[in-house]
């Protein structure tokens, strides 16, 4: 096959061949860093401000928070650099041959929330801005921005992995130049920031917030990623060390994170609110709008077309007949009116909190079984053909009750340890905690040790060749 820079991708849910793993550690941090410039990101730190906090310990959560689950998301992508293979076939491995068929279920159904979620913004945005050079809102300019945008990034997602990187590669240099722009306007003219704004909450329910917001917007951010993580680093050839694919990886991931979220904290701060509209008019005009304009329209389909091709593999993990264009035509269909639903749904601030939660409650027990089963129970070593093999005879069984156990109980104790902010997102113990979130906590360390304890009927990496020596 050809190997030019932007072929299209082939591959499918098999491992990758070592003669088309040639991604770099650079395009994986470019991959990483796309998916983050995007205005949902700045809704992270926004929120931090409508929820009550104030602006230093909003910035205080985002960096602690992301320095913890950025680190936990990077050492997922060392798994896809090991086998060469992608996230939901990957779980197989603790899960069953078709255990796996659960979380690769749950991340289809996520994904397309996703899409939904990430689109929100640069309509919203794109609609202030035009605004502002004399084209007025309307449903049709709403359509048409929205329609616009779907169709580029189900477009290349539909092209694959190939097409991904080298659109990353090119477009991220540029939107990070505006987004430097856009920093420096912001930070240094007077009035946009009050840098001085504290918390209006008791010392209770501050504490409490502080703890919600550590999950909805610090360590949860990296988290929200795991499943994600080795669709895209199983294009790196073995002869880039796993290290240096956790750290490319983690850096791309992190610095934009952390970036836009204090940006946005920032113009919250005056604005209180995360109306993008009143964001962006509050700080930019003119020209500024137009490069802000260009970087928000970039942002979803550098995010989104992660969303399309991953969903894909998702659903082609679990054994879905349809090919993987057929179905990254069905997540962009669904994506729409996803879409369509949040464009017009009101309060994005509290559904995005609920959002943020809701998913980490599942995704936070699933990565500390996967964490538990790749890193310790099987030492990194995966025998890659049994992955594959037939339900009845893999090596990994067909469904692992033991993991499932584990998810099912994880799941439950991240829920009792949760406080979100509607009724059905607040559990019993976080209530005798005086109201603490430590949902992503729990789940993963219950989940990973409860697996470790009963997860254990399947093969071990005693019993298994080295990682990837069987391949197809
Ligand atoms: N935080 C996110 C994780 C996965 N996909 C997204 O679009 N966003």
């Amino acid at each position: 096959m050809t190997t030019s820079e932007l072929r299209s991708d082939i591959h499918s849910i098999e491992p990758i061949p070592d003669s088309d793993r040639d991604s770099t550690g650079l395009q994986q941090m470019w991959i990483w860093a796309g998916a983050n410039i995007a205005p949902v990101n700045w809704a992270l730190g926004a929120l931090g401000i409508i929820l009550k906090l104030g602006l230093w310990e909003t910035i205080a959560v985002i960096v602690f928070g992301n320095i913890i689950g950025c680190a936990i998301f990077a050492a997922f992508t060392v798994m896809g650099h090991k086998t060469g293979v992608n996230q939901m076939v990957l779980s197989r491995s603790a899960f069953g041959r078709r255990g796996a068929y659960l979380p690769s279920l749950l991340m289809f159904l996520m994904t397309l929330g996703w899409i939904g979620v990430n689109t929100y913004f640069p309509v919203k945005i794109s609609m202030a801005i035009l605004g502002q050079f004399g084209i007025p809102e309307s449903i049709l300019t709403t359509f048409i921005i929205m329609t616009l945008v779907m169709v580029v990034q189900v477009v290349i997602g539909i092209y694959g992995f190939y097409a991904i990187r080298t659109f990353e590669k090119y477009t991220v240099p540029v939107t990070v130049a505006i987004m430097v722009l856009m920093s420096v306007l912001a930070w240094s003219q007077p009035g946009v920031v009050n840098w001085n704004l504290t918390s209006s909450l008791p010392p209770g329910a501050h504490l409490a917030m502080l703890s919600l917001l550590m999950t909805a917007i610090g360590v949860g951010w990296g988290i929200s990623w795991v499943t994600w993580a080795s669709d895209y680093s199983r294009f790196v050839p073995r002869s880039v060390s796993s290290s240096s694919v956790f750290w490319y990886s983690y850096v791309g991931m992190l610095v934009p994170s952390i970036w836009l979220a204090v940006l946005g904290a920032t113009i919250a701060s005056v604005t209180t609110d995360t109306d993008p509209a009143k964001m962006v008019s509050a700080v930019f005009g003119g020209v500024a709008s137009l490069l802000v304009l260009l970087m928000v329209l970039h942002g979803p389909i550098a995010t989104n077309i992660l969303n399309v091709y991953s969903a894909a593999l998702a659903a082609l993990s679990m054994g879905v007949r349809l090919s993987r264009t057929s179905l990254a035509l069905v997540v962009g269909i669904i994506g729409y009116l996803v879409t369509i639903y949040f464009v017009f749904a009101p309060s994005f601030a509290k559904a995005f909190d609920n959002w943020m939660i809701s998913l980490l409650l599942w995704m936070s027990p699933w990565a500390g079984i996967i964490l538990a089963d790749f890193f310790i129970k099987r030492k990194s070593k995966i025998d890659v053909a049994e992955l594959y093999a037939a339900p009845e005879t893999s090596a990994y069984g067909d469904i692992n009750w033991g993991a499932i156990i584990a998810f099912l109980v994880g799941l439950a104790a991240g829920w009792a340890l949760e406080d979100g902010l509607v009724p059905a997102l607040q559990g019993p113990l976080s209530g005798l905690l005086g109201g603490a979130d430590l949902s992503w906590l729990a789940g993963i360390v219950i989940a990973g040790a409860l697996y470790l304890a009963i997860g254990g009927k399947t093969a071990t990496a005693a019993a298994l060749a080295p990682t990837g020596a069987a391949t197809k």
